[in-house]
């Protein structure tokens, strides 16, 4: 036996010294090439994350001063503990990696994800991503976005009316709007995506709800935590277990769904005959979902229930929390500036006057102004601050080699505040997004929704809902947000760029004019 045991104890430390053998060795050869790019010098083994091991206030705190003795360059290397991760900063090597149809893989990190939305079209790569993409993007079509803004229209109805409540039970002091914009963006994504609500506004207790918000909150947790980066480990961690009980509502509610969906879309005419028109020229409620059997049924490969549900999940993770943070932050720019929100609230007086009337897609159009705010917001907020790629063959970017192996991270955050693309940054201006002040921008400066071949699906989608919640809550109200002295220590990137205190606002009803 003890001959055995001693046996087992060589193996394992032969197995250890060989894996620490070979990451030095590996570590050698990519230091070779990784340190002649600029970046703040780390320890062997920790790097520089010993620097980020502060609060959340402080973490945007203590990366703007790591960062900023590097700030000209557009490539900065950091090693991550033992690992090299490259930082592109500005447009012009954002632009080399975004441009290129070489390196779009996703980066390790994304792999936390994919317990909940599967290898859908965030996370896959390849063919099946190629695929994926060409059967989906019909359904973001503008007709079909058409019929998602009666859902919005709704939801941002029932936003008002609960924004009512709350403002009438804090006269003269403020509350946190964003988890009332959370609910509502929820509302939205799920019966958009799936045709079915699950009333998260008026509910705030909903079991989806809950287990939504435990999964974002694990999968933050865990990229934070590298020890519990084999799914072995984490499933025995108590966040393992929070992650499997979330799971099993969040994906017995799709499978609920698609089931229900399948069984409907057999029987319904209009929505299994192979003719576009009649689901884009109709005024009935069609979900991504039922987009997705009938593209699926069309097509020579049809989606498996699994299939779907990865995409259907990936709509839910990717539309929920991006489209939440950015209303929010628009907010408390808009709830800053009066007359900035004086200039959009005449805007929306000229379209609408003292109507009640839902908005349309026409009077979007109109809204011109309010599309400059949007992006100014958007640039100085913007909801994802960062995304990245793993590099699978040797890379070239503004005179640096990248070897394959490495991550490399875009950082829309630090490009969209490059002084050679935006004077005063840190000031908020919607007018720097006028076409006279824009034409010489270069278009890989403004990177909210990434670029190139993985840009955002859900762009359109995004942009509409922004607009359809912001204008119903401006017709409705008067808003003011609570000045942060320290805007930094109000940031956290965590999946997206999420306020830590909240979004603070009063809200007075708007005065006729
Ligand atoms: C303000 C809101 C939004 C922002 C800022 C945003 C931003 C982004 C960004 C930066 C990416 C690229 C991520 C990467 O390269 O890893 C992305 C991808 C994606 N987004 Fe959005 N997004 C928003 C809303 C939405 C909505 C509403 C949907 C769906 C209804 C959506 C669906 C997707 C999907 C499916 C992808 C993956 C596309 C692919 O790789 O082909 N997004 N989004």
């Amino acid at each position: 036996m003890a001959v055995i045991s001693d046996f087992v104890f060589w193996c394992v430390c032969i197995i250890l010294l060989s894996i620490v053998w070979k990451y030095f060795q590996r570590r050698r050869r990519w230091a070779a090439i990784i340190d002649k790019i600029p970046g703040p010098k780390g320890i062997p083994i920790f790097g520089v994350t010993w620097k980020m091991l502060t609060s959340r206030e402080n973490i945007a705190k203590a990366s703007r001063a790591l960062l900023e003795p590097y700030g000209k360059y557009p490539v900065v290397r950091l090693w991550a503990g033992p690992f090299p991760v490259i930082l592109l900063t500005k447009a012009e090597s954002a632009k080399v990696l975004l441009s290129s149809n070489k390196h779009s893989d996703k980066a390790i990190f994304y792999r936390y994800l994919m317990n909940w939305i599967g290898d859908g079209l965030l996370t896959s790569t390849g063919h099946k991503w190629q695929q994926r993409r060409k059967l989906i993007t019909p359904s973001f079509h503008f007709q079909i976005l058409e019929n998602f803004l009666l859902v919005m229209n709704e939801q941002s109805k029932i936003l008002v009316q609960v924004l009512e409540k709350q403002s009438q039970q804090n006269v003269n002091s403020d509350f946190d709007i964003y988890p009332l914009i959370s609910r509502c963006t929820l509302d939205i994504i799920c019966e958009t995506a799936m045709g079915q609500g699950v009333h998260a506004q008026l509910n705030a207790d909903s079991e989806y709800l809950n287990a939504v918000n435990d999964l974002t909150r694990v999968i933050k947790m865990r990229m934070n935590r590298p020890w519990l980066s084999p799914n072995w480990i984490f499933r025995l961690t108590n966040a393992g277990k929070i992650e499997k009980e979330a799971l099993k509502i969040v994906h017995g509610f799709t499978n609920k769904i698609i089931k229900m969906k399948r069984e409907n879309f057999k029987t319904d005419d209009d929505l299994s005959q192979d003719n576009e028109e009649e689901i884009l020229g109709k005024k009935r409620r069609v979900a991504l979902l039922d987009m997705l059997l009938k593209e699926s049924s069309s097509g020579n490969q049809p989606l498996t229930d699994e299939d779907i549900r990865e995409e259907v999940d990936t709509f839910m993770f990717e539309g929920h929390d991006t489209t939440a943070v950015g209303i929010s932050w628009a907010l408390y720019c808009i709830g800053q500036l009066p007359a900035i929100q004086q200039k959009m609230y005449d805007e929306l007086y000229n379209i609408f006057g003292d109507s009640d009337r839902d908005a349309t897609t026409e009077d979007f159009h109109h809204m011109k102004y309010m599309d400059l705010v949007l992006k100014e917001s958007l640039r100085c907020f913007p909801p994802v601050p960062t995304y990245g790629r793993a590099i699978k063959e040797k890379l070239e970017i503004c005179g640096y080699e990248i070897p394959p192996g490495v991550t490399v991270i875009i950082t829309p955050f630090l490009v969209h505040r490059d002084l050679a693309n935006y004077i005063k940054p840190d000031e908020f201006n919607p007018d720097r997004f006028l076409a006279e002040n824009s034409q010489n921008r270069d278009p890989y400066a403004f990177l909210p929704f990434s670029a190139g071949l993985r840009n955002c699906i859900g762009q359109k989608f995004a942009v509409m809902e922004e607009k359809a919640v912001i204008s119903r809550i401006l017709r409705s109200f008067v808003v003011t947000s609570v000045e942060e002295k320290d805007i930094l220590s109000n940031l956290v990137g965590e999946l997206v760029l999420r306020p830590i205190r909240g979004i603070k606002v009063k809200l007075q009803p708007r005065p006729k004019i």
